[in-house]
């Protein structure tokens, strides 16, 4: 198969866990006879710094002519006090939306390796496998007006809007995912308090009918947060609001371990998408070599399931990534009792020969 992919490091250590992901990527394409073409653009503070906008239209170009985004992270001090328009998050925000990108699936798994790295005790987290399914174009973050006002801009508006057909979606695809998994779906949302929420349960409600075979839950979400901590193991899909689901899946990194496990695939209704980790870009360790590069690295294992069908390919860059932990090798942030704490480039080294010496590597190579 012959891959156009649009590469947008970002800042901090986005561009370290992203040499990791391409590292790995060109390992097990080659392994398994596919072609890639990368093309690397602008985005956040980077692009700021270079092209005076968090967003370049050159970037959206390359992005439209790829088949698909991988995205390291946006944001860093240095421009935490621009005016709203000309922050790095803008340009996250504006790519997710120039490219229709309203499905966040955030898969959380605990890994036998790595269960006493958790805070948590081990019998809460042992096979946790939730997927949490964020609402990204609408929303919170995206609701207008939000601005500062009144005379002496004391006063601060945010606005939280979405339609009936952008929370339809998102709910289908919820149940088309639980569908497919273990059939049970939480739908989180704080319909005590909120407008929006009462029609999200609404429409989650009707939107249950046509999935019978899926046994649904509504929820608030403060006792959501309550219990993904006390119980997490409940939990098969959680589909949720954008801020919810970004705050939700933040705690939920606790049960594996770290922030820098996870991955994420920022979806539409074809198979285009957007590959992104979700952690920021953690400026106090950028430029260490301290990052882990294992969320950015499962996303670009997604972006093989998800945008080009290339299950096997996918699984062998997981099965990687269990085989490093297993052999005890992790980086700083995990806290693994007796683990080999390596750097960013040689826990990708470790990947790197998994991939050419593992089982998993098609016949016709070995
Ligand atoms: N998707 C994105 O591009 C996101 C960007 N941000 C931006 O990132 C900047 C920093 O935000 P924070 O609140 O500090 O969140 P963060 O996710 O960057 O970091 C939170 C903590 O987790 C650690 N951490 C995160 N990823 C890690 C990794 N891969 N390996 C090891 N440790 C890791 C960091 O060192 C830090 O202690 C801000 O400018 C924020 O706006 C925040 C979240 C998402
Ligand atoms: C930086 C924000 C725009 C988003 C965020 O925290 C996330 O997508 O996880
Ligand atoms: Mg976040």
């Amino acid at each position: 198969m012959k891959m156009k992919l649009a590469v947008l490091p970002g800042d901090g250590i986005g561009p370290e866990v992203m040499d990791a992901a391409i590292r790995v990527l060109k390992t097990v394409l080659d392994n398994y006879g596919h072609e890639a073409v990368f093309e690397n653009a602008l985005i956040g503070g980077a692009a700021i710094d270079e092209a005076g906008t968090p967003l370049p239209e050159e970037t959206l170009d390359i992005c439209r002519r790829s088949d698909a985004i991988l995205l390291g992270a946006v944001g860093g001090p240095k421009w935490d006090h621009n005016p709203a328009s000309l922050r790095p998050e803008k340009g996250l925000l504006g790519i997710r939306k120039e490219m229709g990108l309203f499905a966040n699936l955030r898969p959380v798994k605990a890994y036998a390796p790595l269960l006493n790295a958790s805070p948590l005790k081990r019998e809460r987290v042992e096979n946790v496998d939730l997927v949490i399914v964020r609402e990204l174009t609408g929303g919170l973050y995206f609701g207008r007006p939000s601005e500062r006002r009144g005379p002496d801009g004391n006063e601060v508006i945010d606005t939280l809007a979405y339609t009936r057909e952008e929370i339809e979606r998102i709910i289908e695809k919820a149940f088309q995912l639980a569908q497919i998994r273990r059939k049970k779906l939480a739908s989180v949302d704080k319909a005590n308090v909120l407008e929006s929420s009462r029609m999200w349960r609404e429409i989650a409600e009707e939107t249950a009918k046509k999935y019978p075979d899926v046994e649904v839950s509504h929820m608030l979400v403060d006792s959501t947060s309550m219990q993904l901590i006390a119980n997490p193991g409940q939990f098969d899909v959680i589909v949720t609001e954008n801020m919810f689901g970004d705050i939700l899946s933040d705690e939920a990194s606790v049960i594996t371990g770290s922030l820098g496990m996870l991955p994420s695939a920022s979806l539409r209704s074809d198979r285009f998408g957007m590959y992104e980790p979700v952690h920021g870009s953690a400026p106090d360790i950028a430029g260490q070599g301290k990052a882990n590069p294992l969320g950015m690295v499962l996303s670009a294992a997604l972006m093989l399931r998800y945008s080009f069908g290339l299950e096997k390919e996918a699984a062998a860059i997981e099965k990687a990534v269990d085989d490093v932990l297993q052999d005890g090798y992790c980086t700083g942030d995990l806290q693994v009792k007796n683990g080999k704490v390596v750097s960013t480039h040689e826990l990708t080294d470790k990947l790197i020969e998994k991939l050419n010496n593992s089982e998993a590597r098609p016949r016709i190579l070995q």
